[in-house]
């Protein structure tokens, strides 16, 4: 069910609809019209371009968008490396990860009471390199602070798409705010400044950076024309500013900090004007969010489990169709109804990488409570390294009735799965101290033998017509 629990400030006005072309203006007449750089824009605003895509990248990719601002963005002083840096925040260097094949499980990460959203990140994993372009980064961040009013913070590295697991984040964007609740997601484009306050408490969740191209719905096949995350659903803010400036860029009276994340390393400028000074724009290149208890949930009315690409709600592909760099998946409450079928998910071993994480309740192939599968904890089963229900929960599943049955209620697990193996940092593998010992053995040790064949002899191949 979406999402209802939470009064919403007039600021929160969404414009709907998954990669249109929006325009909003916080003040009427601040818009050109017919025109994006005039010689002077209205109320003496400058025109500012972002592009979230090469300018000739072809139609149907193409992400711009033109912001009307008090003063242009580059108006600030060198940036210079954050100190003192944090070394366990973002490993990135591929060397420097560790790429095993065992199956691994997190324990709930730790709410951290120090933290802000930004120095609260942590990569757990990743692939690639953002200096290419290429690949993508999971982390976990904890929040026990709200960021200054006096800051923001861009990625120069990729997209964030950030899944809230525990308390709500108010995210104020230079294009508008938006109000990220347990349950929802939200994208936060490459180099968008933002600033993420706390409204209700700590918060903890989950995100996905993109490295490379960006994040689309995914072809929905004979499904038809409608189902799964429907494009009305996704809904970007509103424009929205604070005057605060002085006389020229320099001379402000309060000084704004600004950190940058630029290829896994947090650099840092201050500038005596606010960034949230966007009094309108238009574009296709905004950040969004999506309740994913408006996800239309579509599975077997016959017989057989699904591929979970079914649950797909994003997907960020790579050159090659039907082969993501990432799919965000998510696996909510549904019916299971299929006939003579073992309904939770097969044993499989998959040539994609699956992390996976728990935004409430339990999920139906994983032993829940102390030492399973818990919410804000997660699960890596990379590439080829196999996996499927725990011994418990399988004898379950083998043993019960098959009526219709409702799973999941009040719960939500979800998956990033990529094309590409993925490296565990060292703060994922070690200094977070969350890596659950013994995850395959408690798993799959116990798993039964169910062979009803003959015991002894040495069984052979043969033809079936021979
Ligand atoms: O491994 C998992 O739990 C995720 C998953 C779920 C599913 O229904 C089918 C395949 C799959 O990888
Ligand atoms: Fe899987």
């Amino acid at each position: 069910m979406p999402v209802t629990n939470f009064e919403f400030p007039e600021k929160y006005r969404y414009q709907n609809g998954f990669n249109s072309y929006l325009e909003s203006e916080a003040v009427p007449g601040a818009l050109p019209i017919g025109h994006n750089s005039p010689q002077k824009p209205p109320l003496g605003l400058y025109a500012e371009k972002l592009s979230g895509t090469a300018f000739t990248a072809p139609r149907h990719e193409n992400k711009q968008s033109w912001l009307y601002r008090i003063l242009p963005s580059c108006s600030h002083p060198p940036f210079t490396p954050l100190e003192p840096p944090s070394p366990d925040q973002f490993e990135q260097q591929p060397a420097k990860l560790h790429y095993i094949p065992n199956q691994l499980r997190w324990d709930p990460f730790d709410h951290n009471p120090e933290t802000d959203f930004v120095s609260g990140l942590r990569l757990v994993a990743g692939a690639g390199d953002p200096t290419l372009k290429q690949g993508l980064g999971i982390y976990i961040y904890a929040a026990g602070r709200s960021m200054s009013t006096t800051s923001a913070f861009y990625s120069a590295d990729g997209d964030l798409l950030i899944v809230a697991q525990d308390g709500v984040l108010d995210i104020r964007t230079e294009l508008g705010y938006l109000l990220v609740r347990p349950m929802e997601i939200c994208v936060i484009p490459r180099g968008i400044r933002y600033q993420v306050y706390l409204p209700a408490g700590p918060a903890r969740g989950y995100a996905l950076e993109l490295y490379q191209g960006h994040f689309t719905l995914p072809e929905l096949g004979p499904i038809g024309s409608n189902g799964l995350a429907n494009p009305r659903d996704f809904q970007s803010p509103v424009a929205s500013f604070t005057p605060d400036h002085g006389t020229t860029a320099s001379d402000g009276p309060t000084s704004y900090t600004i950190t940058a994340k630029f290829n896994n390393t947090l650099f840092t400028t201050a500038q005596p004007h606010t960034p949230f000074d966007v009094v309108a724009w238009h574009g296709t290149y905004h950040p969004y969010k999506y309740d994913l208890g408006r996800f239309n949930t579509i599975g077997s009315i016959s017989f057989d489990h699904p591929d979970p690409s079914i649950f797909t709600v994003l997907t960020a592909p790579s050159d090659h169709p039907g082969t993501a760099v990432a799919d965000f998946v998510i696996f909510p409450p549904r019916w299971l109804v299929a006939e003579d079928t073992f309904r939770p998910p097969w044993y499989h071993r998959n040539t994609m990488s699956e992390f996976m994480g728990l935004i409430a309740g339990a999920y139906d192939a994983k032993r829940a409570g102390a030492g399973g599968f818990v919410p804000g904890g997660a699960s890596l089963h990379n590439v080829m390294s196999g996996h499927g229900p725990d011994a418990a929960s399988y004898e379950g599943a083998r043993a019960a009735g098959l009526a219709p049955v409702k799973v999941g209620d009040g719960s939500c697990a979800f998956m990033f799965e990529s094309c590409l193996m993925v490296g565990v940092t060292a703060w994922g593998l070690q200094a977070c101290e969350k890596v659950q010992t013994g995850y395959s053995q408690h798993s799959w040790g116990g798993v039964k033998v169910h062979w009803t064949g003959e015991a002894g002899g040495e069984a052979r191949g043969h033809l079936l017509d021979g």
